[in-house]
């Protein structure tokens, strides 16, 4: 495995196994030199959405960078108030403008809204079959959304976002998107910061000379799952990059794998608080 390292979706489009997140970026030169810095140390994809507030400067950054657009893979998200067929085809106008592209590699829906979730995936297909989007997915869909997506969908959701790290492991609803072909992708991969504490990632960070993020990220590696950490910091970015060239043991593995707590850092899909 290398830095470009990638997963191949049902359709064969390559996604990046590293990507940088940009949730909370919000202030504009912070995000430019936060996206230019990943993609001169070599990451090849950004997730945002349109909640972030910061797809135009996500385009911006990707076109200084003097990196073929086909290049980089770009995520971007229909926010909960948006969606709905038509509503969903519009956002994406929006969405594709500010980022001032013509295609995007992934387009998601964040969370399942109840009333809706059915009808935005069904929009997610047409963008897809339109061309102007290399992969459809979701995001935060528990396994019961996802029966419900799959017993109607011409095209099976290729990711789901979901929030993945040493405290809530999801094996269950890995097992079933392994299952059914769909990749899954991390988000807060390093549990917003909040696992790199924990004692035993410690020690296997000092039995392998690595960071303790940098033995989670390449835990989740390890585990197929795809990762996108959010960082300013030009040397953490540079850090979480630094995570293919060591492997964990199955027996460091394994004792990552006995710390699920089944502790989320964000929301539950099914209490999630739609207030529109
Ligand atoms: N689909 C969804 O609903 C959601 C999607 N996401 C996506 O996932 C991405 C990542 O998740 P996020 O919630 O940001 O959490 P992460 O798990 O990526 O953690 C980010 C935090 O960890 C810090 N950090 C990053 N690298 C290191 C390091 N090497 N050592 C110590 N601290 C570090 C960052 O600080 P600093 O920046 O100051 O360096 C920041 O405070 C988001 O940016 C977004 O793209 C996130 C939440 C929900
Ligand atoms: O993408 C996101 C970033 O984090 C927020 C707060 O947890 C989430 O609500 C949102 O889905």
């Amino acid at each position: 495995m290398n830095l470009q390292s990638t997963k191949v979706l049902t359709n064969g489009v390559e996604m990046p196994r590293l990507g940088l997140g940009v949730y909370k970026m919000t202030e504009r030169e912070e995000t430019l030199q936060a996206i230019d810095y990943a993609l001169k140390v070599g990451y090849r994809a950004i997730d945002t959405a349109s909640l972030y507030g910061n797809e135009t400067e996500v385009g911006e950054a990707i076109r200084h960078a003097g990196i073929k657009r086909e290049e980089i893979f770009v995520t971007t998200k229909v926010w909960n108030n948006d969606q709905g067929y038509d509503a969903t085809l519009r956002a994406f106008e929006v969405s594709l403008k500010k980022l001032n592209m013509d295609y995007l590699d992934l387009y998601l829906t964040h969370w399942a809204v109840p009333q809706s979730f059915e009808e935005t995936y069904r929009a997610i297909e047409r963008l897809y079959d339109e061309k102007l989007i290399r992969a459809t997915g979701v995001s935060n869909h528990h396994e019961h959304h996802l029966q419900k997506l799959l017993a109607k969908a011409n095209i099976a959701p290729m990711v789901n976002q979901v929030e993945v790290h040493p405290y809530l492991q999801q094996d269950a609803l890995k097992t079933y998107c392994t299952k059914h072909g769909i990749a899954l992708t991390a988000w807060s991969p390093l549990g917003r910061g909040g696992v790199l504490d924990n004692s035993t990632i410690l020690e296997i960070g000092q039995e392998l000379g690595k960071t303790a993020a940098q033995v989670v990220l390449r835990w989740h590696l390890q585990n197929d799952t795809i990762i996108i950490p959010k960082s300013v910091t030009p040397s953490r970015i540079e850090e979480n990059a630094q995570i293919f060239d060591f492997e964990l043991t199955q027996a460091q593995m394994t004792q990552i794998a006995s710390l699920n707590l089944n502790k989320r850092f964000g929301q539950d899909p099914d209490n999630f608080k739609f207030d529109f």
